[in-house]
Parts: C-alpha cells; structure tokens; sequence
C-alpha cells in the first residue's frame, strides 16, 4: 500500500528536536524522521524509542524512526531545522553565527539534494540570518522556506498580559513583528484582550515592563537553564506553523518570510504576519504602522541586515 501519511523531518534531535517529535505524534501530525549527526546517534535511537513506546499507551499511530542518514529523511513534506548551538548565559544569539552557520551549510545542502520539495522552518539562531543562508543555499522557492520566531515572541507577550490582567490567554490577541533580537516589535496599538485594546486595561508603565520582558524573553530563559536555551515553547509554536502547512489551516502566524517591498523593506528574511497552508507562505500581510511602530521596525531590519552582512556562504 502506498505510504499516505505525512512524513516531518527534524534536523537536530536535541532539546527543541525531541520535543518537536514527542507533539508531532501526539498530534498525529505524521511520521517522523528524527536526524542528527552520527556522534548522537543514540540519542535520536532512544528519543524515538521512547516515544514510540509512549505511543503505545496513548495509541498514537504515527511513528518516530531516530537516524543519522539523510536517505530516511529523503521526501520530507515539512523539514524543521533545529541544528544548531545554543547560547549559554553572557552571550548574544548573534554570537552564535559562525557555529551555526558552518552546520547550516551541511543541513541547506542536505536539504536541496534531499528535500527540494519540502515546507523547511528554520529554529536555529541567529533567526533571521540563518534563514537567508538556508534559503541562499537550498536553493528553495521562498514561500517554502521561513523562520520560526514571532509565533514564540508573540506566545510570550500573550502570556506576560494574562498574568498581568489574571485573564485566560485564549483572549488575548497580539503581534510581535521584526527580527528575533532586543530589538523586536510588539505592536501595543494592534493586541487586544477579548477586542478591547490593551492600552485600555494595562497601565503604560506596566505595559513597557511587559515589552521589555518579552524583548528578553529568550535571554530570561538562558539565564535560568544556564547550560542552553528556551525548548518547550519554541517546539509548540514550530509545530503551529507546520501543522498550518500540513492541514491547510492558513492560520495568520507571524515568521521570519523574504521581504520584497512589503513595510518598504526587500531581501531579507524578517519576522511580519503570514499565511501559512497548502501554498507554503501564501501571504505576507502589510500591517498599517505609525510613524514610531515603522522607526522601531526600521531598527530592528538593520540589526538583521548587520548580522546577514556577516553571514560568508
Ligand atoms: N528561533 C527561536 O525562537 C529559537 C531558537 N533556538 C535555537 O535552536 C537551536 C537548537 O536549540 P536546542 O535544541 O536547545 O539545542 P541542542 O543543543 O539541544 O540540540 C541541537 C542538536 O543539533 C545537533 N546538530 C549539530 N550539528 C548538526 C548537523 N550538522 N546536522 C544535524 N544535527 C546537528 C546536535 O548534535 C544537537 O543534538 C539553537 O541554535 C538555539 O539557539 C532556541 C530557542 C528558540
Ligand atoms: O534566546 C535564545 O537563545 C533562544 C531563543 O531564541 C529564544 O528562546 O527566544
């Protein structure tokens, strides 16, 4: 019979790769291939594993196969990239850039000559600039290729609001936009609570702590673990985005997409509001900013724009 589920590759089996492969499955997303490099071979064997073991007591039907060659990776509808170094306390995501890249190079080249017909996520730092290199490399049309970033920076602007408010999450509506660094945007003026505007119920100095927080989101975390970064939610909001893709949802997702003229910026890969479905990014949608939101933003392309100049392929 022919093998109709979907299958999901994930590049690195580590903290955000595990994680990503135990949600795959119980969301029954698909089969899964979960890749590293032969040094942690055993790793992906026992995360797979244990996983399918787990299957067993919640009768979930898909599959995790651990491996370390590219053929069981080979035909891949959704490929999320999690390869990569994380930051460790007093360093800046940008600090990651030389490792990360040289990693990249080998998964981009893998993923042309393997997967040249998948929707890839990108999670590796630096965001912004290690989605340029996999798209420059893989040679991918670009509504197949995006960064995983403002549905985790938004996720935690939500959650810091309904702490603040003692309101349920699931009535808070907000929009971080921009690159994954200090310098994102969360767009005050655009979230609501249940359709009121959030500068009517949180104070203005609260809401700038909110801000700030979120902007440290990931820094706070680091801080915290001390030997690695953030991985429960940074795998759910991957997993968002390709199950988007995967069942047509055309869910409205922020992510790090390639700019041809939209907020007037072009050629870079930069966190603004998508459409994700069948289509891969289907739609980029150009938010109506103010004078200050568009400075803001303007700041933070530059930081992208710096880092990307030094990104060598
Ligand atoms: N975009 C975002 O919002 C977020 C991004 N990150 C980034 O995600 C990346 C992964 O984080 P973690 O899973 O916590 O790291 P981790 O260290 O637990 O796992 C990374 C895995 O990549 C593997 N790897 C290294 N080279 C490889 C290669 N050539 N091919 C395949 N696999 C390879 C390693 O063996 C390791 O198992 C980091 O760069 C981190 O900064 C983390 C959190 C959020
Ligand atoms: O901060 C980091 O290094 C990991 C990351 O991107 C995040 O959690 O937002």
């Amino acid at each position: 019979m022919a093998h109709t589920k979907k299958k999901i590759g994930l590049i690195g089996g580590g903290q955000i790769g595990g994680n990503l492969a135990l949600l795959a499955v119980q969301k029954q997303l698909g089969d899964v291939v979960l890749y590293d490099i032969p040094v942690a071979e055993g790793l992906v064997k026992g995360k797979a594993l244990d996983i399918n073991q787990l299957s067993a007591v919640d009768g979930y039907d898909c599959r995790v196969t651990g491996s370390t060659d590219w053929k069981d990776v080979a035909g891949s509808d959704v490929v999320i990239i999690t390869a990569g170094v994380p930051r460790k306390p007093g360093m800046s995501r940008e600090d990651l850039l030389d490792v990360n890249l040289k990693i990249m190079r080998d998964v981009a080249a893998n993923i042309k000559q393997h997967c040249p017909n998948a929707f890839v996520i990108n999670v590796a730092n630096p965001l912004d600039a290690m989605v340029f290199a996999l798209h420059k490399i893989a040679g991918l049309p670009k509504n197949m290729v995006v960064g995983m970033a403002g549905v985790l920076d938004t996720s935690r602007f939500k959650c810091f609001v309904a702490e603040a408010l003692g309101c349920s999450i699931r009535d808070v509506e907000a929009l971080v936009l921009g690159g994954h660094g200090d310098d994102m945007v969360p767009l005050v003026r655009h979230s609501t609570v249940g359709g009121v505007p959030l500068t009517q119920l949180i104070a203005k100095d609260k809401l700038d702590a909110i801000i700030d927080r979120t902007r440290k989101g990931g820094a706070e975390l680091v801080n915290l673990y001390k030997t690695g970064s953030a991985y429960f939610a940074p795998a759910s909001s991957s997993i968002a985005m390709a199950e988007s893709y995967l069942l047509d949802r055309k869910r409205v997702l922020p992510a790090a997409a390639l700019l041809e003229g939209q907020y007037g910026l072009s050629g870079y890969f930069f966190g603004v509001p998508t459409q994700i479905g069948a289509g891969g990014v289907e739609k980029i949608i150009d938010v109506q900013l103010n004078d200050a939101e568009k400075a803001e933003l303007n700041k933070s392309f530059e930081s992208v724009k710096k880092t990307v100049g030094e990104v060598k392929l």
